[in-house]
């Protein structure tokens, strides 16, 4: 094992009323690592995204960024963690329909008041990467799907963040189009030293990480601890 550890989950338990969604899930990502979470339907894995993130608050147990407890801050404190140390990319996208791809892009450095000419000189080079320069002036639904899932990887990517989390990215998308997004998330991650957790059910997604951690029964723990 190589690389300080990032983000730690411990003991992390969660339920939606009566349903236990997680019952005690730990997971550690290292700097600039890409972990899968993987396992069947219903076992958790979107809920522990969601509380490492910062997204949900867990019942019980401690989420740590760094030397932050997460699982300790306000709700603005973590907003604002968020915002500055992690990326998101959502199933579908999730861009702004009315914004052109550039806008959408150029939007999390916008929101932390980088002046417009330099977000989108910035936004411009991430799509560049993700190979959809020709987007940039189209809006959303203009798109197609699996160019709308690259648009979202610049998108989480433009502001440098540590840690970039993917629930489900390539879940929408033909097998071809998924691998070719995970290829590119997965590569413009590691040259940008970002860390990826990611929730797939593919294995041939999955591939593209350095090491997998089932979640099932709402708890987690890692191939490489079972090996
Ligand atoms: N907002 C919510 N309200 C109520 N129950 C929820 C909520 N989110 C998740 N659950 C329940 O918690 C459990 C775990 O759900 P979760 O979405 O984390 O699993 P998952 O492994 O990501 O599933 P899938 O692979 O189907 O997306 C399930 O029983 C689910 O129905």
């Amino acid at each position: 094992m190589t690389g300080e550890a990032l983000l730690i989950g411990v003991d992390l338990h969660k339920s939606f009323g009566p349903t236990p969604a997680l019952a005690g899930a730990s997971v550690s990502v290292r700097a600039g690592e890409v972990v899968a979470l993987m396992g069947p339907s219903g076992s958790g894995k979107s809920t522990l995204l969601h509380c490492l993130a910062g997204i949900l608050r867990p019942d019980q147990g401690r989420v740590h960024y760094r030397d932050v407890e997460l699982t300790g801050l306000s709700d603005t404190a973590r907003s604002a963690l968020r915002r500055r140390e992690f990326g998101f990319v959502f199933q579908f996208g999730q861009l702004v329909p009315e914004l052109t791809c550039l806008e959408n892009v150029a939007l999390p450095l916008r929101l932390e008041r980088v002046p417009r000419r330099e977000a989108e000189r910035r936004a411009t080079e991430w799509l560049d990467r993700l190979e959809v320069t020709d987007v940039a002036r189209k809006r959303p639904g203009e798109i197609s799907g699996g160019q709308g899932q690259r648009v979202a990887v610049a998108r989480a990517l433009v502001t440098n963040p540590k840690v970039v989390f993917a629930d489900e990215p390539t879940g929408a998308l033909d097998s071809l189009n998924g691998e070719r997004v995970m290829r590119l998330l997965a590569e413009s991650a590691r040259e940008a030293g970002a860390a990826v957790l990611l929730v797939t059910h593919e294995p041939r997604v999955a591939a593209y990480s350095d090491r997998e951690v089932v979640v099932r029964d709402g708890r987690a723990r890692s191939l490489e601890q079972v090996a």
